[in-house]
């Protein structure tokens, strides 16, 4: 398996930007890690941004209370927790429910929901004491700093600088994710990364949103840079699936999804990723991640913009509310 040169962006000259402030005006430095930012991204899709504003042991403490959240006894988590459904899209998520590769007989992998606390009420019943606040400070930790990213993505374009940050501004589609992965089977030879129909950690899939922050702390993420907004049959079971250096919460690995792709006609694609085990000590050990989703308002229409259709540039896609393309793959991706 190889290694994927995934570059590192120090995102620390954007820690300082006002993101209510209108116009936005940016600085050389800021315009220089755009610059940065758009290398990375038309390379990989994936890329390590430094000095987010969230620190080392501020990432250790998300991961520790996602620990916390999931050591619950199952009984408790399927009784006394909210379970997540499509509609409200918050709450806890059994092992099994979600299925991101519809040909993986299984995903093994639970997680819980953490919307904004702005846009609808959610209920924290059954999550440890904690972990209510712990939980809607780093969600509005992180929607910040996705608006700061959100910045730097549209100049990095070239398009207005607010038109990305304005669509997650307060956005009720936009989740963080506590993930889960526990201790598994693993047989040589036979691992699911190299059967394309074996459970795995988390199947072959593109984000749905504009991009998404993770934090993990262990190895398994792989990703593959597809031609579109989404993983076609191809592209998922052929090889050249790349392994991510684990970052041990030290910082954000960033790839961006299947709206922003859209909006960009593909000149910014999708990036299809998956989490698999490659040895016995990776399976025998439970994986944590975080996965912060910056997804437009639900009533953004998702369109390509202008900028992308010149010189005769064909649409690549039709225009959709976020709402609609959304909720049509997280359907998708609910266990029949
Ligand atoms: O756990 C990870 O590293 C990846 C999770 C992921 O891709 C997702 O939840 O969308
Ligand atoms: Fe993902």
């Amino acid at each position: 398996m190889h290694e994927a040169p995934i570059q590192h962006v120090d995102f620390a000259p954007f820690s300082s930007l006002d993101v209510e402030q209108r116009p936005i005006q940016l600085n050389e430095q800021q315009r220089s890690v755009a610059q940065q930012l758009d290398h990375s991204i038309r390379t990989h899709g994936f890329l390590f941004l430094d000095n987010i504003g969230l620190s080392c042991s501020e990432m250790r403490h998300a991961l520790h209370s996602a620990k916390q959240l999931f050591d619950k006894p199952l009984s408790h988590k399927l009784s006394a927790m909210k379970i997540m459904h499509t509609a409200s899209n918050c709450g806890y998520i059994p092992q099994g429910d979600e299925i991101l590769n519809r040909r993986r007989r299984g995903e093994l992998k639970e997680a819980y929901h953490v919307k904004n606390r702005r846009a609808f009420a959610q209920t924290f019943e059954g999550c440890p004491p904690q972990f209510e606040a712990h939980s809607t400070a780093l969600f509005n930790k992180l929607a910040t700093i996705a608006r700061r990213f959100a910045v730097a993505c549209a100049a990095a374009l070239q398009l207005p600088l607010e038109h990305f940050a304005d669509m997650i501004e307060q956005s009720d589609l936009a989740t963080l994710r506590y993930l889960h992965y526990p201790p598994c089977e693993f047989k040589e030879g036979q691992s699911n990364a190299h059967d394309p129909h074996a459970p795995i950690r988390a199947g072959e899939h593109t984000d749905y949103g504009l991009f998404s922050f993770l934090i993990a702390d262990g190895a398994g993420l792989q990703i593959k840079p597809v031609a579109g907004g989404e993983v076609s049959d191809e592209s998922a079971q052929s090889g050249g699936w790349l392994d991510v250096p684990v970052a041990r919460g030290e910082c954000v690995i960033v790839n961006t999804g299947a709206l922003m792709a859209r909006i960009t006609n593909d000149t910014w694609r999708a990036t299809a990723h998956r989490v698999v085990v490659h040895d016995e000590s990776v399976a025998s050990r439970s994986r944590y991640a975080l996965a912060f989703f910056a997804d437009p308002h639900s009533t953004t229409r998702i369109q390509v913009h202008e900028r992308f259709l010149r010189g005769g540039q064909p649409r690549r896609y039709e225009t959709i509310s976020a709402r609609d393309y959304e909720y049509g793959r997280l359907e998708e991706a609910k266990a029949k």
